[in-house]
């Protein structure tokens, strides 16, 4: 949908702040620029809606250079959101909202009706709607920015480093709302940021700069962590990429172990009768199957459940839904060394060891590879991770 075309832009001071960058950018989905301070990321994103002019190459959006749109025309088609949202700070959450619609000729009352439903889409409360910016948190203020973008629903978003300001739990949770938002509307969003972790939980396509404006890889997050093109990408992701990418292995295929499970309320006897599959501890539930704790066999079968003592099982993980990195965190966090699997109400599905988990890692990296050599063109080489 928009194509970046070998585009360059220098400064009147003579900075190269792109250089001769060539970017598809699919249509409804998250494409994000990421690289480190002053690597051309907001430049690029401004070319696209013209608030800076390339000095060289083209942009096109659906096939058309947006050079030749008339610059109203063009922004109307983009929402905008920035860091601190930008909020008009005299102007209530509900007007600031209804901005563009006014803009765009919308009488008053269904310029508003449509800022309440996009509160709504966005997660913000209606009994915000006449408060003023500077009532509202930082996590609230960039929510109104981002129902502010989408007011005259245009196709395409661009956001520079919308979440930045706000702390680490509020940011996760506007980045799960705009992977919900997305999903809903399939807006076009390209998104900028420097931080490496919020590019591979968003992004559909990552584009990874480096100083001096030039592209150093333009890829799915999942083949950018198995397969940084340079030095230059591997350092940028971090050490931990090899964890990282288990993200993106499901756990599903894990053997989840129900024998070394026992209900609170069974007998010494049922305790003893049971086939733990060599599980050296087994896993207390509460009557509805809630996980409670671990305990060695021995103590549970000397006396009454209930006056055991356990040992934390962790933190479980979602089976069906989760990672293997998920798994493999619960696992690593439990004392035991075994992680606690439940299912969408919390009770306990099952119950597997860091050797399973392990034995599950080696065995998907094998099925990527394999399925990699199958799909592997002869030529395709390193260039096929750089942008055209
Ligand atoms: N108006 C300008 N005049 C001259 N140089 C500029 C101008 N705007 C940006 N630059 C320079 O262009 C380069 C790229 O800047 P840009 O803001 O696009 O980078 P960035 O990757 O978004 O950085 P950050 O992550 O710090 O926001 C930098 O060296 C910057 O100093």
């Amino acid at each position: 949908m928009i194509r970046i075309d070998s585009v360059t832009k220098r400064y009147p001071d003579g900075t190269v702040a792109v250089d001769r960058l060539s970017l598809d950018i699919p249509d409804r989905s998250i494409t994000v620029l990421v690289g480190p301070s002053g690597c051309g990321k907001t430049t690029t994103l401004r070319m696209i809606n013209r608030m800076v002019e390339p000095s060289e190459g083209t942009i096109l959006l659906d096939g058309q250079d947006i050079q030749q749109q008339p610059v109203n025309t063009l922004r109307r088609s983009m929402g905008y959101v920035i860091q601190n949202a930008g909020l008009f700070q005299h102007r209530t959450i509900v007007d600031n909202i209804a901005t563009v619609p006014r803009m765009l000729g919308w009488g008053k009352d269904k310029a508003r009706a449509r800022a309440r439903e996009l509160m709504e889409r966005v997660g913000l409360d209606g009994a915000l709607a006449k408060r003023y910016p500077y009532q509202l948190s930082g996590g609230q203020q960039q929510r109104v920015g981002v129902a502010r973008a989408l007011a005259a629903d245009p196709p395409v978003l661009l956001m520079d480093e919308p979440f930045s300001a706000v702390d680490p739990v509020v940011r996760k949770g506007l980045q799960d709302e705009l992977l919900r938002i997305q999903a809903e509307l399939g807006k076009t969003i390209v998104f900028v940021t420097h931080d490496i972790d919020e590019a591979v939980k968003l992004g559909t396509m990552v584009a990874v700069m480096r100083t001096g404006g030039h592209l150093a890889q333009f890829a799915p997050p999942a083949e950018l962590l198995s397969d940084p093109a340079d030095a230059f990408v591997e350092d940028f992701l971090g050490a931990d990429r090899g964890i990282r990418r288990l993200s993106f292995f499901p756990a599903t295929g894990l053997e989840l172990l129900t024998g070394p499970i026992v209900a609170v309320d069974a007998t010494a006897e049922q305790v003893a009768a049971r086939d733990t599959a060599g599980a050296p501890y087994l896993l207390v539930t509460d009557q509805e199957g809630r996980p409670l704790g671990w305990s060695e066999p021995g103590e549970l079968t000397a006396g009454n459940i209930r006056q055991a003592e356990l040992l934390p099982y962790g933190r479980p993980f979602v089976a069906g839904t989760d990672s293997l990195r998920s798994a493999l965190d619960c696992a690593v966090l439990s004392p035991t060394g075994w992680a606690v699997a439940v299912d969408a109400e919390g009770r306990t599905a099952g119950v597997v060891s860091q050797q399973t988990i392990g034995e599950a890692i080696r065995g998907a990296h094998a099925e990527r590879r394999a399925s990699d050599r199958a799909a592997e063109r002869p030529q395709a080489g390193k260039d096929s991770r750089v942008a055209r």
